[in-house]
């Protein structure tokens, strides 16, 4: 009779299924056996918790096919003892079988996902490419910095040139007005004084017809300068239209800028426009001074001292007018 004969024929009895009751020998059995048994079950349940936590891993399916694996070990190891004393073989079979299929089903399944757990990066590469993403954010960062510098520069850059009087290179009319705003401001919180000079070249439309219009610039230019040189750096000075120029003398009160108005005026008088060509200009100017009083507008000094420039043009040009001074000077 064959092998294959003998284990069908009912003759064949495995060998350890008669176990001796020996106390030791069956304490080692029965703790190993339901030890491994809890394992078995537990296992699966922890697999089956991290899938449901860690959705994100990849290749989640083999932890599934990992615990249903393990959980038919386990139902095929407790029928295996519960055979001990029940003959409940056919269970035991097909819990065996089904152990089997999942089993082979499995260890297909691992060998085919082989090729992509071997392309999972290693910790070193996570860590190397971690490294040049930090680099790369560095430099980002950097750049962002610098960029930002730029940024910053060119605003300062625009709104200098958004105040600044593109031919004379003074501060044009916007700028006066921000400084006006802000001066009338310090005057009143502080009680200081502050005056205005309003000065106006007088015939410049005859520079302009007579000489052509780029010798009418560079007149425009050389009486910034000699307007700037005459005044304190903490002076604002501006070109508030044409041939027209605006003067902000902080802590200065009208006697102090009737002075000072006079002397621009002498200096404009005595001044020589020279041409390329050697050809000389006279040029005068009319000058009209006011001192902010409190409470007063804006608009309001503008007024009081455009006027101020208005009478001296009035009074024959080449003169000074006060505010609140009767006298025009020179008289
Ligand atoms: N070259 C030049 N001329 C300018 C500029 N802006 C204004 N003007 C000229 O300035 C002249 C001003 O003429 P008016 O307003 O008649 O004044 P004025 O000739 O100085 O006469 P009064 O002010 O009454 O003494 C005009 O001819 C304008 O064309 C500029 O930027 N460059």
């Amino acid at each position: 009779m064959g092998f294959v004969d003998k284990l069908f024929d009912g003759s064949f009895m495995p060998h350890g299924h008669c176990l001796r009751w020996l106390p030791d020998l069956l304490f080692l059995h029965v703790t190993g056996d339901v030890l491994t048994a809890i394992a078995y079950f537990v296992i699966p349940l922890a697999l089956i918790y991290l899938v449901k936590k860690r959705t994100d891993l990849g290749f989640n399916w083999i932890f599934i096919m990992f615990a249903a694996f393990i959980f038919l070990c386990g139902v095929t190891h407790l029928t295996s003892l519960i055979n001990i004393w029940q003959g409940f073989y056919y269970i035991e079979g097909i819990a065996k079988f089904t152990t089997g299929l999942v089993s082979i089903f499995t260890a297909i399944m691992i060998w085919r996902l082989m090729p992509k757990a071997l392309a999972i990066p290693s910790n070193e590469e996570f860590r190397s490419k971690n490294e040049a993403l930090l680099r790369v954010q560095h430099e980002l960062l950097e750049a962002n910095q610098s960029l930002e510098l730029r940024v910053l520069d060119r605003t300062k850059e625009l709104e200098r040139i958004a105040h600044t009087d593109s031919l004379t290179g003074i501060t044009n009319r916007r700028g006066l007005m921000d400084s006006l705003t802000v001066e009338i401001d310090r005057a009143e919180r502080y009680q200081h004084k502050l005056s205005l000079l309003m000065v106006d070249l007088d015939h410049f439309k005859y520079v302009n017809d007579e000489y052509g219009h780029l010798t009418g610039d560079a007149v425009l230019i050389e009486s910034a300068n000699i307007l700037s040189q005459a005044c304190r750096s903490t002076d604002v000075l501006g070109r508030y239209g044409g041939e027209e120029f605006l003067l902000l003398l902080p802590e200065t009160d009208t006697e102090s800028a009737r002075l000072l108005a006079e002397r621009i005026r002498v200096d404009f008088e005595q001044h020589r426009f020279c041409q390329d060509d050697g050809v000389e200009i006279s040029l005068t100017c009319s000058i009209g001074v006011a001192e902010f009083q409190a409470d007063q507008s804006q608009t309001s000094l503008l007024q009081t001292v455009d006027r101020m420039l208005y009478s001296a043009k009035n009074a024959g040009r080449n003169k000074v007018v006060v505010n609140g001074y009767s006298e025009t000077y020179p008289s």
